[in-house]
């Protein structure tokens, strides 16, 4: 089990989560978000956390050239595209990248992941229209897709209560959480970070126990 904290903006709420035991951070470089930043702050957090920690860059629909001119200037080690973009506009940039998927009622996750046969894994997020993510929002777990060979990261509403029951249900590879775990737009609760790996860790290990017994 993998935990990404996504929307970090500055070098504490970075280190928190490392000291936490957090294995991605998330850069949200999409402007409308609370928790966009700079290219000049992203490369500040990348120089001041663990180079273990995956640094992950998430775009919504970006000009290519944004996207060129963020890696150029900062040491992504994922990018993550949470809007529309096409199987052909992910792979132009040649970097390991993982597709958002935003699950909208009829939307079948396998059918949808086809197309993207270079991704690394698909997050799963809640689909609200008009809202290309971070919003809160959590779906029906049960939808997410069992043995399907691709890595999934869990998303969409996660917080330190209802991650251990999301993990029983859904079975993912890795969970990511953004607002669950805010004191503010933007800022990271410590107690809320350390809670939500705690909780996350505890009901992999449930899980693998649970498979040992059977
Ligand atoms: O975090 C944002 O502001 C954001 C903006 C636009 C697209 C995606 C965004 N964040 C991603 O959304 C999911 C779910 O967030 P939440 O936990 O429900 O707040 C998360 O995976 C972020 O990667």
């Amino acid at each position: 089990m993998r935990v990404k904290i996504c929307g970090i903006t500055c070098v504490e709420d970075a280190e928190v989560a490392v000291q936490a035991g957090a294995d991605a951070l998330g850069l949200v470089f999409y402007p409308p978000s609370p928790r966009n930043v700079s290219p000049e702050q992203a490369a500040e957090i990348a120089r001041a956390v663990s180079p273990f920690a995956v640094l992950t860059g998430l775009f919504v629909d970006a000009h290519p050239d944004q996207v060129e001119q963020v890696v150029q200037q900062v040491p992504l080690n994922l990018l993550q595209f949470h809007g529309a973009e096409t199987a052909l506009y992910c792979r132009q940039f040649r970097r390991p990248y993982i597709k958002a998927l935003r699950m909208k009622p009829d939307l079948d996750p396998l059918e949808a992941m086809a197309p993207y046969v270079d991704a690394r894994g698909f997050l799963l997020d809640a689909y609200r229209p008009g809202v290309p993510g971070g919003t809160g929002d959590t779906f029906d777990w049960q939808r997410v897709p069992r043995s399907s060979g691709r890595s999934i990261v869990l998303a969409g509403g996660l917080n330190p209560d209802n991650v251990a029951e999301a993990i029983r249900a859904a079975r993912p590879d890795a969970v990511d959480v953004s607002g669950g775990v805010e004191a503010s737009p933007g800022r990271k609760d410590p107690h809320k970070v350390r809670a939500f790996i705690h909780a996350a860790r505890s009901a992999c290990e449930q899980n693998l126990q649970k498979e040992f017994e059977q």
